[in-house]
Parts: C-alpha cells; sequence; structure tokens
C-alpha cells in the first residue's frame, strides 16, 4: 500500500502506449468505494470481488498491451498469483519512511485505519516473502518519483533484467516508448 503502483502504473501505460487499469479502481466501479465494501461485507467479500476483476482484465483483449495495477492483498491468493504467471510481474519495494508522507490525509484503505504504521509493518512482514517469490522485477521506489520509476521499470524490461515472459511484440513497444 502506497509504494506507488498505480501512480506508476499509469506513468508507465503512458511510456509504452499501453492501456492501464487497476484492480482497485475496477472493484470501485462495479461495487463502491473501499472502506464500504470492507465495512458492509467485509475483507473476504472485497478479496472476491479484487479477484474477479484482476481475473476479467487478464483475460480481456488489449491490443496495445496492459498495465495492471493490483490491490496490495491481491496476490495473497494463489488464483490471482496463478494467473500472472506468463507476465511481467514487478515488485515496487518501499520502506514505511518512504510511504508514511504518501498516506497522510489518506482514508480510502481500510486495513490501515486507527495504527497505521503498525499495521503496515505487520502487513508487509507477513506479505514481503510472497512479494519476492512471485516478482520477475523489483524497483527501489523511495527516492525516484513515479515517471522516474516508471522509467527504469521499461529500461529493465527491454535489458532483460527482467524474468517475467513475454511477447516479442511487447519488449518492442518498450523499446520504443523509452526511447521517444
Ligand atoms: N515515487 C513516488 N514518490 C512520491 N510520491 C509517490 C510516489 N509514488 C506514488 N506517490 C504518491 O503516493 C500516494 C500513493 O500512491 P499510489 O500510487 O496510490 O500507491 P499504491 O497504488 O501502491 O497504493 C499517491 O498520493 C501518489 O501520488
Ligand atoms: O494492501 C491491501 O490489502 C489493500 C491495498 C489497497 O490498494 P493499494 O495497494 O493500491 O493501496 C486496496 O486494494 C485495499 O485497501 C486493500
Ligand atoms: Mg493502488
Amino acid at each position: 500500500m502506497a509504494a506507488g503502483k498505480s501512480s506508476v502504473g499509469v506513468a508507465l501505460a503512458e511510456l509504452v502506449g499501453a492501456e492501464f487499469l487497476d484492480s482497485d479502481a475496477l472493484v470501485v466501479a462495479e461495487h463502491g468505494p473501499i472502506p464500504e465494501i470492507f465495512a458492509a461485507h467485509g475483507e473476504e467479500a472485497f478479496r472476491a470481488a479484487e479477484a474477479e476483476a484482476i481475473a476479467r482484465a487478464l483475460t480481456g483483449i488489449h491490443p496495445q498491451g496492459l498495465v495492471l495495477a493490483l490491490g496490495g492483498g491481491s496476490v495473497l491468493r494463489e488464483e490471482t498469483r496463478t494467473r500472472l504467471t506468463d507476465v511481467h510481474r514487478v515488485y515496487l519495494r518501499a520502506s514505511w519512511d518512504d510511504v508514511a508522507p504518501r498516506l497522510a490525509g489518506s482514508a480510502d484503505r481500510p486495513l490501515l485505519h486507527g495504527d497505521a504504521e503498525g499495521s503496515w509493518k505487520a502487513l508487509m512482514d507477513r506479505r514481503r516473502p510472497v512479494f519476492e517469490q512471485l516478482a520477475s522485477l523489483t524497483v527501489d521506489t523511495g527516492t525516484s518519483t513515479a515517471p522516474e520509476v516508471a522509467e527504469l521499470i521499461a529500461r529493465r524490461i527491454c535489458s532483460g533484467s527482467d524474468t517475467g515472459a513475454h511477447t516479442q511484440a511487447a519488449a518492442h513497444r518498450i523499446d520504443e516508448g523509452v526511447q521517444a
């Protein structure tokens, strides 16, 4: 949460000319605000809606390619991790010191209500091993802006330092985007 997935995703999609989708936005469009889903139906209902939204996004047709920003907890579902096997999976690594100022004034992440620092650190301790194992590319976001992080991701993918599966066409598009 607040590593910059949504912001970097927008910047990366623009850079490479791909479509952009965000699993949170897809869930909100269908079911309403995230805090209200958690309050009315619980986290499991949110996770189910999130998994469905991601499945639909990944099975949809995206002629320009797709950059999909995931909600931070979505990959705890094995079903979702399996769906990501054949795509680039970028882990945006951030510390609490990085994310604390970014979270200031934000109330749309129900898992951080109350003790945001304690909750974020506890969640990350549990999730970090999953993120590390799933990622085909890891990028530190600390002192870089979202467009800078996006450019770094595109360059790393082009240079082959991402181990994720990808098509020739996608690599070519990214290459064009980076040089533009
Ligand atoms: N690299 C960055 N540097 C500074 N602020 C950032 C960066 N990436 C994102 N932000 C800001 O942090 C907040 C959370 O970013 P967001 O993209 O929503 O993260 P996530 O989707 O991982 O939760 C937003 O206000 C965004 O503008
Ligand atoms: O980490 C999580 O469990 C969550 C992260 C949020 O998305 P971001 O990671 O984009 O903040 C959103 O899906 C929801 O509040 C739950
Ligand atoms: Mg997000």
